[in-house]
């Protein structure tokens, strides 16, 4: 079997592209996967680490105005149809998979055009707006919320299938994982990260609470910074007197490629609420601390948070009231309140849905078996 899968721009994006691939690969042994991606988004560098064959080609998204810059990305787009179409040529794939970012569109369109079955995946509950464009044309739709069905086509099939997570982060072992980052047993592990950017309002707060707990032996934070705030956070520790060469209970970095060990250490998460980040953490089942991005389109993180909070999965603090001693209180409450911490994974593996990344790979192998496929 041969597929190719596309999402690109963000961690978002990526990650439930890679979760299908990773899915494809134990359904199909031996199937070849042919990721695409922009040359110059999140995903050309991640790809090639995880060890798929990646190409790259040009795509961009639209102004809402009429600009000078539109007939450009009009002009790449035209161009990253042409590329995309001479690759599903190449590699003749079965089915072809998008899971959000402007990349999708060439590819989906080009599949589309060649009579290849296609299915998309959104993510989020109001669905992005290529998504929303190339519906028409995929032959499959997956979504994660049934909220977002009412903005597909009423004739398209569309399934209900929750957000794919890598097979690798559903099967980490604690134990493992915490001797892979080298943290002692018996160590309370606070994960904290923005997203797959980083967020500034997040690693502000951080520099506060790796001071607060900084020689606190019970606990080991893991902090990342996101690759474009990892200078700034360094000097704001040095500003506070944290030595963050000399870390002994806390660690700093700026982008982490094995998240499925960092997931598997964490005691508690502390996270903007993006759809992909959500999904790993209900489906392992890790309490968290929640600041919604706020100017995610129509607000959807802190929809998203606060569906976790509802359940008692989660605690949510808004990114404008959001500082590092208040942040450093909830943390040590969690920290002696094993009881509630339980009581929050709990709730927070209720609402997990391991079964999202089997449904979608059933629903490739429908368009596979399906009669009517060239
Ligand atoms: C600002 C914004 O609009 N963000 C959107 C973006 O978020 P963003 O790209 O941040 O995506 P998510 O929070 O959904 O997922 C982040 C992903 O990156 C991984 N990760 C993160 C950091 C790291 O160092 N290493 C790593 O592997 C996480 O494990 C997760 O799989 O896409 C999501 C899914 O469409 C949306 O719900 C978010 O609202």
């Amino acid at each position: 079997m041969r597929f190719i899968v596309a999402g690109g721009g963000t961690g978002g994006h990526i990650y439930p592209a890679l979760a299908i691939a990773g899915g494809l690969k134990e359904r199909y042994p031996g199937a070849e996967i042919l990721y695409i991606g922009t040359s110059k988004g999140m995903e050309a560098d991640i790809i090639p680490k995880e060890g798929l064959p990646f190409k790259g080609i040009e795509a961009t998204g639209l102004q809402r105005k009429l600009t000078l810059r539109n007939f450009i990305t009009i002009w790449q787009a035209c161009r990253g149809l042409c590329q995309a179409r001479g690759m599903i040529r190449s590699w003749r794939p079965d089915v072809v998979i998008g899971t959000g970012g402007y990349v999708c569109g060439p590819v989906i369109l080009a599949a589309a055009l060649n009579r290849i079955p296609t299915l998309i995946h959104e993510q989020n509950a109001l669905p992005g707006l290529t998504n929303r464009l190339l519906a028409r044309f995929a032959t499959t739709v997956a979504v994660t919320f049934s909220a977002s069905e009412k903005y597909f086509p009423r004739q398209k099939k569309i399934r209900l299938t929750g957000l794919p997570v890598r097979p690798e982060v559903l099967q980490a072992e604690k134990q493992e994982a915490l001797s892979n980052l080298g943290i002692g047993n018996g160590r309370f592990v606070l994960l904290s990260f923005g997203g797959s950017r980083g967020a500034r309002t997040i690693n502000k707060a951080m520099v506060r609470v790796i001071k607060l707990f900084a020689s606190d032996p019970r606990i080991y934070i893991l902090h990342v910074t996101g690759t474009t705030g990892y200078e700034e956070f360094l000097s704001d520790c040095a500003a506070v007197g944290i030595d963050t060469a000399k870390a002994e209970n806390f660690r700093v970095m700026s982008y982490v490629y094995n998240m499925q060990d960092a997931l598997a250490a964490a005691d508690l998460v502390v996270s903007r609420s993006g759809a992909a980040t959500l999904a790993e953490l209900t489906t392992l089942g890790i309490p968290a601390i929640l600041v919604p991005y706020p100017y995610a389109a129509e607000n959807h993180q802190e929809y998203n948070a606060r569906a976790l909070e509802k359940e008692g999965a989660a605690r949510v603090v808004l990114d404008s009231r959001l500082d590092g001693d208040m942040l450093g209180d909830m943390v040590a409450d969690l920290l002696v309140d094993r009881g509630r911490l339980s009581a929050m994974a709990l709730a927070s593996l209720k609402l997990g849905r391991k079964q999202a990344l089997a449904d979608i790979i059933n629903c490739v192998d429908e368009l596979i078996q399906s009669p009517g496929r060239q």
